[in-house]
């Protein structure tokens, strides 16, 4: 059985995205709020999503953020966003059972639809602040893209934010890999 990748707890994540030791090309993509698949799908002949898990599972049981109460169930999804089937993106969502039932039961069969496509069109959207992160070489990350062929050797960068469909909050965790250009 796959493991969750520990993106919550193996980096510090910031708030202040102002003077983040990144180039201002990479800042641009971590900071836009618009739909990250739309940008893919725009720079791309081909756009796919490739799941590479889902299940429920809580804090206790693995590295989740701290958004979201221990004691709550969480459908974790972890996908690659593929620019003509390569894997541009690694993204990890965390979604509250509570807010899965509240009337948002289809969440948890999107299967390789994006979850944008999804979240972009309900007019109750709404999103909370950005967070960013750097991943040094050597993070869960730079494994991963080892098993993409993507070795890579410098710090890949992340951002996060929690969406509101309702008032019912998802974690989303979009990490930016190597193949995605935007560190040349
Ligand atoms: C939130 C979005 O959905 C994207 C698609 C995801 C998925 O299918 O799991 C996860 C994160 C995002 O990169 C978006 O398009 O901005």
């Amino acid at each position: 059985m796959n493991k969750l990748l520990n993106i919550a707890l193996s980096t510090e994540w910031k708030k202040n995205v102002d003077n983040i030791s990144c180039t201002p090309e990479v800042a641009s993509w971590l900071v836009d709020q618009a739909s990250l698949t739309k940008k893919l799908e725009a720079k791309a002949e081909n756009f796919s999503v490739e799941v590479k898990l889902q299940t429920k599972t809580d804090t206790k049981q693995d590295a989740l953020s701290s958004y979201f109460p221990s004691s709550e169930t969480v459908l974790v999804r972890e996908v690659l966003l593929k620019c003509n089937h390569v894997a541009n993106v690694f993204a990890q969502t965390e979604i509250p059972q509570q807010t899965i039932s509240s009337k948002y039961q289809q969440l948890e069969h999107i299967g390789e639809e994006p979850l944008g496509k999804f979240l972009f069109q309900e007019k109750s959207l709404k999103r909370g602040e950005i967070e960013v992160a750097e991943f040094l070489v050597g993070s869960p990350i730079h494994q991963l893209c080892e098993s993409l062929q993507q070795t890579c050797h410098h710090s890949l960068w992340a951002r996060r934010s929690l969406f509101y469909i309702e008032n019912n909050p998802l974690l989303v965790t979009e990490v930016f890999l190597p193949a995605s250009g935007i560190y040349q």
